[in-house]
């Protein structure tokens, strides 16, 4: 009975968090759930560890069941992305048995048992790129995708030795790609700063696309914070480097990490793609650039799963323009023969094929490879990227 009462007391309170939620519906869930609880100070941990749970759970399902009460709502959610859950216990007892079953029997049983249809989940499965298996795609948004770091060169045995001591498990993908379970606090090991960087697997495979040589010069046009410059860098540590970025806060971020991994030699602007480039950069000419493009970051969903609610389809048209034109731009900064290498975070065709398409069309650049890295299949990101020859 007392966990009856505590279940309750959990759905109520996910009912508020989702109602003062929906009154600021810009900020990522995650940041909205720290203020919550700080504002919430009475909430125990294990109270917020289950709440930020269920939430989560009940933006994973999507759109389906929309319908369905909170609480039946939870439970379906709970059923297909736990593997225990009391919650189900108690609101769909004749499901429960079947709580720890592989999804594909859950699936069944739920569109057998109740309101949810696998797909209502994803509003935008016609606007999927080549070669995304859509309901793989859904599948895989049930799942919290896991933390993956690269391993800088000449500290991998080292980081890997920490994390052991330390008694933190993780798979290891390739000498420098490790994976560990998400939620793992890898910052309160201060003597491996700089050692290594948080990078999702699939933006580390983009640089298999760089293939850059020492004493070029590069343009990371939408640095960010720079995760993609350092991988350049890491990988080819003799080329001259500008990162330039639209935000004055991110480049601050860039300069942070830049200083832990030792790194000091690089250009730094601030560069509006939408704006003529050639205001600040006169008519420089480089041998490679980095387009990591503005984009609907759907590829990163199953880490931020209220975007599958929360996302106007109608932004994916406003984002493949800005993408055309920063792409048109950089490209005047690009050598004959050199590469543009595409990149976003998209599952979008707008974003990823039609974007090279439109780019081949204007008669500027050749598509060398293009691949959808497909991390859907592996609890990863799922990325486009695309190396494009100036003509
Ligand atoms: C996908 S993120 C880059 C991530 C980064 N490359 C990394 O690997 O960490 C895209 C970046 O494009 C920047 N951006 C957005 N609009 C822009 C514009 N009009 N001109 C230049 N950069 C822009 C954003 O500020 C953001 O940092």
């Amino acid at each position: 009975m007392a966990t009856e009462r505590r279940i309750s007391q959990q759905i109520r309170m996910v009912e508020r968090v989702l109602h003062e939620y929906q009154q600021q519906r810009k900020i990522p869930l995650a940041r909205f759930l720290t203020g919550f609880y700080k504002r919430n100070r009475q909430m125990g941990g294990n109270d917020r560890r289950t709440v930020s749970r269920l939430t989560y759970h009940y933006f994973r399902i999507g759109n389906a069941a929309r319908q369905a009460d909170l609480s039946t709502r939870l439970a379906i959610a709970e059923f297909l992305c736990s593997e225990d859950s009391a919650l189900v216990q108690l609101v769909l007892p004749a499901l429960y048995p079947s709580v720890d079953k592989p999804m594909k029997e859950k699936l069944v049983l739920l569109e057998q048992q109740t309101d949810f249809r696998l797909e209502d989940v994803f509003p935008y499965q016609g606007q999927l790129s080549e070669g995304v298996d859509g309901s793989d795609f859904v599948k895989s948004l049930f799942v919290q995708p896991d933390l993956f770091i690269r391993l800088r060169p000449g500290h991998e045995a080292e980081v890997q030795k920490r994390l052991t001591e330390e008694g933190i498990s993780y798979r290891v993908l390739g000498t420098s790609r490790l994976a560990l379970p998400n939620g793992v606090a890898l910052d309160r090991i201060r003597d491996l700063v700089g050692k290594y960087e948080v990078q999702d697997d699939s933006s580390q495979q983009t640089g298999t696309f760089f293939n850059a040589a020492d004493g070029e010069s590069w343009w990371d046009a939408c640095a960010g914070a720079g995760g993609k410059s350092l991988l350049l860098l890491d990988s080819h540590p003799a080329i001259n480097l500008l990162v330039s970025d639209v935000r004055t806060s991110i480049l601050r971020n860039l300069d942070e990490r830049f200083e832990a991994a030792g790194i000091t030699k690089y250009r730094q602007k601030i560069i509006d793609l939408t704006k003529d480039t050639a205001v600040i950069l006169g008519n420089e000419q480089f041998d490679g650039i980095i387009l990591d493009a503005p984009c609907s970051g759907s590829g990163t969903w199953g880490r931020t799963p209220e975007m599958i609610t929360s996302f106007d389809g109608d932004s994916i048209r406003q984002f493949a323009a800005v993408q055309q034109q920063a792409a048109e731009a950089v490209i005047k900064h690009l050598k004959p023969g050199k590469p543009l290498i595409y990149i976003t975070c998209s599952v979008f065709s707008e974003e990823n094929e039609q974007a090279i398409a439109f780019l081949q069309n204007t008669g500027l650049v050749k598509l060398e490879r293009a691949e959808l890295l497909q991390g859907y299949r592996h609890r990863a990101d799922s990325m486009f990227v695309a190396r494009l020859i100036r003509r």
